[in-house]
């Protein structure tokens, strides 16, 4: 059914970004109806990520200001622009960064859930359309930022960048399978493909660690070694598969070195979710010579390099990276969502903290607190 609002500016409450590292300023944005091939949505939950505050930052090469960040999101369709036929008004509905045509060289290679049709314009902040942005404040375009804006009450993204859920999933929790949770189970479920009895280290226990673990819980992992320098993280961590904890600063050798003492030559997989180029080094050597494998989740800052010695592929490790855990997200969000409705993934277990969008501010300063995993914004409609 169309909506009073279909092919009209919505004014209404979003977060902008202004510049790197200056408080979020909440405005009436003005957002344009979706084009051709675009859907708007309006966002009833948002989560904040810590990619979020990466590109607010400064360090994201990506990052353009003014925008609008957030990522991990959840709303309904309020109206959408001419050929949109998978969603309609009303759906309940995933914003989703990775898009997925079905179509595209990378959606058909069958090899990646990376898709090239939209990813030139959500680098630059535009739609595809018209290379523009659908945002304003009073005339003066807002960039988009991921292809998704959802710390704005009503958004625009592409067709191909928004997944169907069920409408019975309660969208205040399953907005965290927008990034973070579904990027931890994925990493292990279709990057790395751990199998029963690996002895899995997991580097960083927030809450994309803290999936790995429940995923390779689930995997059947015999050992999951939780490695963070906030011992704090040990006790919560437990909850999620994590069967040892080791802290760094405990430790005089390195933690490679550590671990691969405890391990009897190493880990068979690691995960690096923290984003730190040395600790990527450390989770590759930790690896068992021969098959180890390390797969890269955390996003690294502008200008930061990996390193390590050739010789260490050469004895049979292997690296690797993951965006949004290798899931095709079209296909696999409404999945995802259908085993959090099954009580097969955990959700609720990573929000510890619940406001509104006018808190953002505090909510971000939250993202730095070690209690914090993932802190909701309900939009105040
Ligand atoms: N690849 C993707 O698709 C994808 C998706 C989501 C998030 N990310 C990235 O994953 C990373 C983790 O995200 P998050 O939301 O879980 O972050 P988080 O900040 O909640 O968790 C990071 C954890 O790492 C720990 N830590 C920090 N420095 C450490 C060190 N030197 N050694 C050991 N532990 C250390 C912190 O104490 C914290 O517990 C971020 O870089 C984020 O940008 C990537
Ligand atoms: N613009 C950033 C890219 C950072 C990055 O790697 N993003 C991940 C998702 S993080 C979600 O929290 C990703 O999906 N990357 C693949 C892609 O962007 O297509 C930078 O340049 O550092
Ligand atoms: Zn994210
Ligand atoms: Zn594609």
């Amino acid at each position: 059914m169309a909506s009073s609002t279909q092919g009209q500016v919505i004014t209404c409450k979003a977060a902008v970004a202004y510049e790197p590292n200056k408080p979020l300023v909440i405005e009436d944005v003005q957002v344009a109806p979706p084009q051709a091939g675009e859907v708007r949505v309006k966002i009833l939950f948002t989560a904040l990520c810590h990619t979020d505050h990466y590109t607010w930052s400064g360090k994201d090469p990506e990052g353009l200001f003014p925008c609008i960040l957030g990522h991990e999101a959840a709303g309904i369709v309020e109206s959408v622009g001419e050929g949109v036929t998978d969603v309609q008004p009303g759906d309940h509905v995933i914003p989703c960064y990775q898009a997925e045509c079905k179509e595209c060289k990378f959606c058909k290679s069958g090899k990646t859930n990376l898709c090239g049709k939209v990813r030139s314009a959500t680098g630059v902040g535009v739609m595809m359309n018209d290379l523009k942005s659908r945002f304003s404040v009073n005339g003066k375009p807002i960039y988009h930022f991921m292809g998704t804006s959802t710390f704005s009450q009503y958004t625009v993204v592409h067709d191909v960048s928004v997944a169907k859920i069920s409408p019975q999933a309660p969208l205040d929790k399953v907005c965290l399978l927008g990034c973070g949770v579904s990027t931890g189970l994925g990493a292990v479920w279709n990057t790395a493909k751990v199998e029963a009895g690996a002895i899995v280290a997991v580097f960083g226990l927030g809450t994309v660690g803290l999936a790995v673990a429940e995923g390779a819980k689930a995997a059947g992992a015999s050992r999951i070694i939780g490695i963070d320098i906030d011992s704090k993280k040990f006790d919560v961590a437990k909850n999620f598969g994590v069967t040892e904890f080791v802290n760094p600063k405990d430790h005089e050798k390195p933690i490679q070195q550590v671990l691969i003492d405890i391990t009897d030559g190493g880990v068979d997989y690691s995960f690096e979710c923290i984003g730190n180029v040395s600790v990527m080094r450390a989770a590759l050597e930790c690896c068992h010579k021969g098959w180890g494998t390390s797969v890269i989740v955390g996003v690294a800052a502008s200008g930061q390099e990996i390193s390590t010695r050739p010789f260490q592929l050469v004895t049979g490790r292997v690296w690797k990276g993951t965006a949004f855990g290798g899931f095709k997200s079209r296909t696999h969000v409404p999945w995802l969502v259908e085993k959090y409705l099954n009580k097969e993934i955990k959700v609720d277990e990573y929000i510890t903290h619940s406001m509104n969008l006018s808190n953002i501010n505090e909510a971000f300063h939250l993202l730095h607190e070690g209690g914090c995993l993932r802190c909701v914004l309900a939009m105040e409609h």
